[in-house]
C-alpha cells in the first residue's frame, strides 16, 4: 500500500464519512440477518437429525425388547412340552394331555399361533388345532431337519418365516428337540409365533410414510417387516451396510444408509438381540425426518428474504436521503463561501476607490476618527496631507480624460510609497485629490513624506505641456496635531487644507506646513 493511500486511511478512520459508514452498515445488517438465518436453520437440522436419532435408537430397542420377550414366552412353553414329550411318552393318554396343554397355552398367549409335536419322521403327533389331519408329514421343514441333523444342539431355534399348513397364516417357527433317554432323536415340538401378532405391534409405532422396521435373522435374512411385504419375508439383506459393516464392529449402532431393498436414504438404529440370533432395525427417512424442517425452512427463509430485502431497500433510501442531504450540504456551503467572498469584494468596494486602488474617502473618514480618537486618547500627535495634482483641468483638457484616469493612478502609486507604517494609510479624497493619514507622527516626518511624495512624481516627469514647468507635479498641504477630546478631526483637514491652499497659492509643486497666521490671512 502507498504512503498515500495509508495516509487517506488514517484520516478517513480519525474522521470517517458518515456514506460509506452507512453503506457498511447496512450491508452487515442485512449479511448478519442472513447469516443468523442460515445458522438457525443449519443447527435446527443438526436438532432434527439428532431427535431422530434417539427416536430410531428407543424404537430398535423397544422392538428387541419386545422380540425377546415374545420368544421367550413361546420357549418357555416349548420347554414344558418337551419335557413331557421325553418324560411322559407319546402314548394316546399322554399326547391327548399334551394336546390340552397346547391348546391352554395358545389361548393363553396371542403372540402364538399354534404348538405342534412331530416325531422322528417328521409326523404329526400332536397340535394345539386338535386331532391333527391324517398323513400329514413336516419331515421337510428346515427346522425338522436342523434338529434332527444337530444331535448335539438341545438349544431353541428359530427358523425362517413359514406359512403354517393348518392356516395359511405366516409364523416364526420357534423349535426345540425332544430325543430318549440315551439322546437319540424323538422329534420335534414347534411353537408357531404369529407374525400378525408382531406386525399389529409393530404398527403401534408411528415411523411415518416412509420408514420401517424389521426382525432380521443374524445370518441376514428379513423375518419381520413393517410396512408388511410378503415378497420380503426371507429376503436377505447381508450385503447391506448393518450386517457387512457395522454389526462386527458393534451390536447396536444408528447410520444415514441408502436402503438395499427401496434405495430409500433412511437413518437406520440396529440392535443385535442377546438371547436369541436376531437383530431389531428402525429406520425413518430422511425425507420423512426433514419434512417439517424443510417447510419451516421454505416459510423462514421467505420470511427472512422478504426482511432483509426490506432493510436493505429501507437502508439504501436512507443512504439516498444522506447522500441528497451531503450535497444539500456541499451546495450550500459553497453558496455560503460564494456569499461571504461576495460579500468581502462588495465591502472592499466599498471602502476602496474604484480608479486607483487605495482607500476611499469613506474609508479614510472611518480611520481617521478612530486615529484621531485614540491620538486624543494617549495624546500622541496625528499628522494628515493632503495632496492636490496641479493644473489637472488643463491634463484633461489637453491629454483626455481617459489619461487623466492615468496619470491618477501613477499619482496614487507615489502617494501609496508614502504609507511607511501598518497604521499609515493612503486614500483619494476625491477628484485629484489624494491625502495620507500619518499617526504617531511628528511634523518633521509628515513634511519628509510629502516631499518624498512630490519627489517621487517629479522624478516620473510625466509631461504635461499645460503646466508653466512642463511636467506634472503635487502641491501638499501638512496639519499635525495632538488632537483634543472634545474636538472633531474636521479641524484637522481644514487645517492641511488651508496648507495645501497656501502651497498652490505660494506657486505650486511644493509642501507646506499649516501655520495659523497665514491660514488666518487666508481664511
Ligand atoms: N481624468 C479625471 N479627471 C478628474 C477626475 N476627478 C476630477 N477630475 C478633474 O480634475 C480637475 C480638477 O480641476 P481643478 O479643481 O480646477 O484644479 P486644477 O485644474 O488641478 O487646478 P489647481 O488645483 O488650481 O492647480 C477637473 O477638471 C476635474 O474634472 C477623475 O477621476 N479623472
Amino acid at each position: 500500500m502507498s504512503e498515500n493511500a495509508v495516509s487517506n486511511w488514517q484520516r478517513w478512520l480519525l474522521k470517517p464519512s458518515v456514506l460509506p459508514l452507512a453503506r457498511i452498515f447496512v450491508v452487515l445488517v442485512c449479511l448478519s440477518l442472513v447469516a443468523t438465518d442460515g445458522w438457525l436453520i443449519w443447527t435446527n437440522r443438526a436438532i432434527q437429525l439428532r431427535d431422530a436419532e434417539v427416536e430410531t435408537s428407543n424404537l430398535a430397542s423397544a422392538l428387541a425388547r419386545q422380540a425377546t420377550d415374545t420368544l421367550k414366552k413361546a420357549d418357555t412353553v416349548l420347554i414344558s412340552m418337551v419335557e413331557r414329550l421325553e418324560y411322559g411318552g407319546t402314548g394316546p393318554a399322554a399326547l391327548s394331555r399334551l394336546q390340552l396343554l397346547m391348546k391352554q397355552h395358545v389361548h393363553a398367549l396371542p403372540e402364538l399361533h399354534g404348538l405342534f409335536a412331530y416325531d422322528r419322521n417328521g409326523n404329526w403327533l400332536a397340535s394345539s388345532f386338535g386331532t391333527p389331519p391324517v398323513g400329514a408329514n413336516n419331515a421337510d421343514r428346515e427346522y425338522f431337519i436342523y434338529h434332527r441333523d444337530h444331535p448335539n444342539d438341545h438349544s431353541v431355534h428359530i427358523g425362517l418365516p413359514v406359512r403354517s399348513r393348518t392356516t395359511g397364516a405366516w409364523i416364526i417357527p420357534v423349535s426345540r428337540r425332544f430325543e430318549d433317554a440315551q439322546g437319540n432323536f424323538l422329534g420335534v415340538a414347534l411353537a408357531g409365533v404369529s407374525i400378525d401378532y408382531f406386525q399389529k405391534f409393530y404398527a403401534t409405532f408411528d415411523v411415518r410414510a416412509h420408514g420401517s422396521i424389521n426382525l432380521v435373522m443374524n445370518s441376514g435374512e428379513l423375518v419381520v417387516h413393517s410396512p408388511f411385504n410378503e415378497k420380503l419375508i426371507g429376503a436377505s439383506i447381508a450385503d447391506g451396510v448393518i450386517f457387512r459393516d457395522l454389526l462386527p464392529e458393534s451390536p447396536t449402532g444408528t447410520q444415514m444408509l441408502t436402503s438395499i431393498v427401496d434405495k430409500v436414504e433412511r437413518l437406520y438404529s440396529y440392535r443385535q438381540i442377546q438371547e436369541f440370533p436376531l437383530v431389531s432395525i428402525a429406520a425413518l427417512a430422511r425425507d420423512d425426518i426433514l419434512a417439517d424442517w424443510r417447510r419451516d425452512t421454505v416459510v423462514q427463509l421467505t420470511v427472512v428474504s422478504l426482511l432483509a430485502g426490506l432493510l436493505g431497500l429501507f437502508g439504501f433510501y436512507l443512504i439516498r436521503l444522506i447522500k441528497q442531504g451531503l450535497l444539500a450540504e456541499t451546495e450550500l456551503l459553497a453558496t455560503r463561501d460564494a456569499l461571504r467572498s461576495f460579500n468581502q469584494r462588495l465591502e472592499k468596494q466599498a471602502l476602496e476607490d474604484e480608479l486607483t486602488g487605495l482607500a476611499n474617502r469613506r474609508r479614510f473618514m472611518r480611520t481617521l476618527e478612530d486615529e484621531f480618537a485614540r491620538a486624543a486618547r494617549y495624546q500622541r500627535p496625528l499628522a494628515l496631507i493632503l495632496f492636490d495634482v496641479d493644473y489637472f483641468k488643463q491634463y484633461n483638457d489637453i491629454y483626455g480624460h481617459s489619461a487623466g484616469d492615468d496619470c491618477l493612478r501613477s499619482v496614487a502609486l507615489a502617494i501609496r510609497s508614502g504609507q511607511k507604517r501598518p497604521a499609515d494609510l493612503a486614500a483619494r479624497y476625491g477628484g485629484e485629490e489624494f491625502c495620507l493619514l500619518l499617526p504617531e507622527t511628528s511634523s518633521e516626518g509628515a513634511l519628509q513624506v510629502a516631499e518624498q511624495v512630490r519627489l517621487a512624481i517629479e522624478a516620473q516627469a510625466i509631461v504635461h505641456a499645460g503646466c508653466p514647468w512642463m511636467r506634472l507635479s503635487l502641491s501638499a498641504g501638512v496639519q499635525v496635531c495632538v488632537p483634543n477630546p472634545e474636538d472633531g478631526p474636521e479641524a484637522l483637514i481644514q487645517a492641511a487644507d488651508k496648507a495645501l491652499y497656501a502651497a498652490k497659492a505660494a506657486g505650486r509643486d511644493r509642501v507646506q506646513l499649516f501655520d495659523p497666521n497665514i491660514a488666518q490671512f487666508i481664511g
